[in-house]
């Protein structure tokens, strides 16, 4: 699914509007049912009071569009509307007046703080002041109406945004925005959602396709892509009746020191859950039998080096590359690291101190196959591309940093996000139980058995990704977040691969 910019969903609107010969009025009237669909459904008529405070642009419109349906279906609706500028949206003053037409409660306009009604912890508040077209921070009283609004234990919930977010530019996180509950978004997420620092303001968020021009959704360039069950669905390559393991690759991991063989098990593991044909632990020598014993399933070769990796000998032919997990950095690691490399012509994965020392020896990055995985967190990855100002700083560094080394990069977060080229992909499976140790080890191992298979790179990279966070999701409902752990997520690939076959759930039908 793409995700367009402010600026994009105005001219999408518009084009619509121009194509279809619906009016805007209408459009918003279709829109409002919509959405007073999706609350009916929750709130099956129940005598709740609902508070919608209302901006003068469309949004605000919006907020009256569905005032009226919710009213009209017997609702216990107040509506607001904040007063502060003459400068009104004509869809704003249409539906103000269409109001009329099903309450004798005129909206009340607000103008100051001594205006701000009394809030209840049972109130639901609809948030349709601002949307796509805030273009500065909210002051004023507006300000204190937010931090009024964000104060009350109610409900809130977002129209398209919450108010004060900005959908795809960098803003002071500082100034006033609503913290919705849940937040309903015209056509397309917004990029702000999937951002660390802005994310938090939707609560969950869930997507209202409005039937925007399909001609213009289609030709857009999209400022990011989420990946959904479908597109995952169809990245999956069913295996082959006559098959035999030689068909779906070799996994050697190299990875592993002294304390941390753990993350030389869970990669290697990783591997073998995710389908790689054979897979193969480079390790340092007293790992050997850590190895051997924990995972039956794969061979191993030692180093020389007793407690690192300080070598890389082996006469197999046709390897997937996995390094970096628990390597270590010293002298000897780095130049067994820079020897494997020099040795691969395939994409490689990158996790963790292989990371490291990439950053420490800028004259490696020679030595990387073109389309190679790296998968940063966001300390490795600040030592990859310095500091950055703000989320967006973030990305463009990262897509900086992929064109001129020609890599995928693996941006590893709560929405992980693969950036190849100036093209990024958002993933929407994972939870807050996948923080915890070794989980990026895990997905190390996936990305490497999905490149064994011959998944093309960036395939590797966004499917990995979906099914680690996949895998988790299906974890927790056993295990819940705090039960969560490494292991646990790697032995759920599988399911998560069963689950791009579940049949859709049936939608409740509408009264
Ligand atoms: N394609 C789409 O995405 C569609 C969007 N619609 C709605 O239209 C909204 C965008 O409408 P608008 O462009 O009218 O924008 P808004 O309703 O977000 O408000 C913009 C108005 O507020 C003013 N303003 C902006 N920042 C302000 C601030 N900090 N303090 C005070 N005033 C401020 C602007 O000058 C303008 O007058 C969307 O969020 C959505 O709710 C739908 O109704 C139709 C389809
Ligand atoms: N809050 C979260 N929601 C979803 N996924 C998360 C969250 N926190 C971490 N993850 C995922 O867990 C993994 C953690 O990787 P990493 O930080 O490298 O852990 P480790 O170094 O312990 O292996 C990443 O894939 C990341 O996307
Ligand atoms: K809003």
């Amino acid at each position: 699914m793409k995700i367009l910019s402010a600026q994009q969903l105005a001219e999408a609107d518009q084009s619509t509007i121009d194509k279809n010969q619906i009016s805007s009025n209408d459009l918003m009237g279709h829109i409002a049912k919509l959405i007073f669909d999706k609350i009916h459904q929750r709130l099956q008529g129940s005598p709740v009071p609902i508070k919608i405070f209302c901006g003068i642009g469309k949004n605000g419109g919006d907020g009256l569009a569905l005032a009226r349906q919710m009213i009209q279906h017997g609702y216990h609706v107040t509506t607001y509307v904040t007063n502060c500028s003459k400068k009104r949206a004509p869809e704003f003053l249409y539906h103000y007046d269409k109001i009329k037409e099903v309450t004798k409660d005129w909206p009340i306009l607000l103008s100051c703080k001594e205006d701000f009604p009394d809030l209840h912890p049972q109130d639901i508040i609809i948030d349709a002041i601002f949307g796509t077209g805030i273009n500065r921070p909210i002051d004023g009283w507006m300000a204190d109406l937010v931090h009024y609004l964000n104060k009350t234990p109610a409900f809130k919930l977002a129209i398209d945004m919450p108010s004060g977010l900005y959908a795809n530019t960098p803003q002071d996180i500082a100034t006033p925005i609503i913290q919705a509950q849940h937040t309903f978004s015209f056509e397309t997420p917004k990029l702000s959602f999937f951002l660390s620092q802005t994310g938090k303001f939707t609560g969950t968020f869930e997507v209202v396709q409005i039937g925007l021009d399909p001609e213009y959704m289609m030709k857009a360039a999209p400022l990011a892509q989420i990946i959904t069950p479908d597109a995952a669905k169809s990245m999956y390559k069913p295996r082959d009746k006559f098959s035999h393991k030689g068909d779906y690759g070799h996994v050697l991991t190299m990875a592993g020191s002294k304390g941390k063989v753990g993350a030389a098990v869970l990669s290697n593991s990783a591997a073998l859950n995710m389908g790689a044909g054979k897979v193969t632990a480079y390790i340092p020598a007293h790992a050997n039998v850590i190895l051997q014993s924990s995972l039956p399933e794969i061979m191993t070769i030692s180093s020389l080096g007793e407690n690192f990796i300080t070598d890389f000998e082996h006469d197999i032919k046709d390897i997937t590359l996995c390094v970096g997990p628990g390597l270590g950095t010293g002298d000897d690691v780095s130049s067994a690291f820079a020897k494997a490399l020099s040795q691969q012509s395939l994409p490689v994965v990158i996790d963790a101190d292989g990371l490291n020392i990439l950053s420490d020896n800028s004259d490696y990055w020679k030595l990387i196959p073109k389309n190679s995985i790296l998968t940063p967190h966001d300390g490795e990855l600040e030592k990859l591309i310095g500091q950055w100002k703000d989320d967006y700083d973030r990305l463009e560094k990262a897509k900086k940093l992929s064109i001129d080394k020609d890599v995928i990069l693996v941006l590893k977060g709560a929405h992980t996000i693969a950036v190849s080229g100036k093209n990024l992909y958002i993933n929407d499976t994972g939870n807050p139980g996948m923080a915890t140790a070794g989980s990026g080890d895990v997905l190390s191992g996936i990305i490497a058995g999905l490149l064994a298979q011959k998944y093309d790179a960036l395939t590797a990279a966004v499917f990995g990704v979906f099914l680690h966070g996949r895998a988790g999701d299906i974890a927790s409902q056993t295990y819940a977040h705090e039960g969560l752990k490494a292991s646990i997520i790697s032995n759920f690939v599988g399911a998560a691969i069963l689950d791009l076959f579940r049949p859709e759930p049936q939608q409740p039908q509408q009264q």
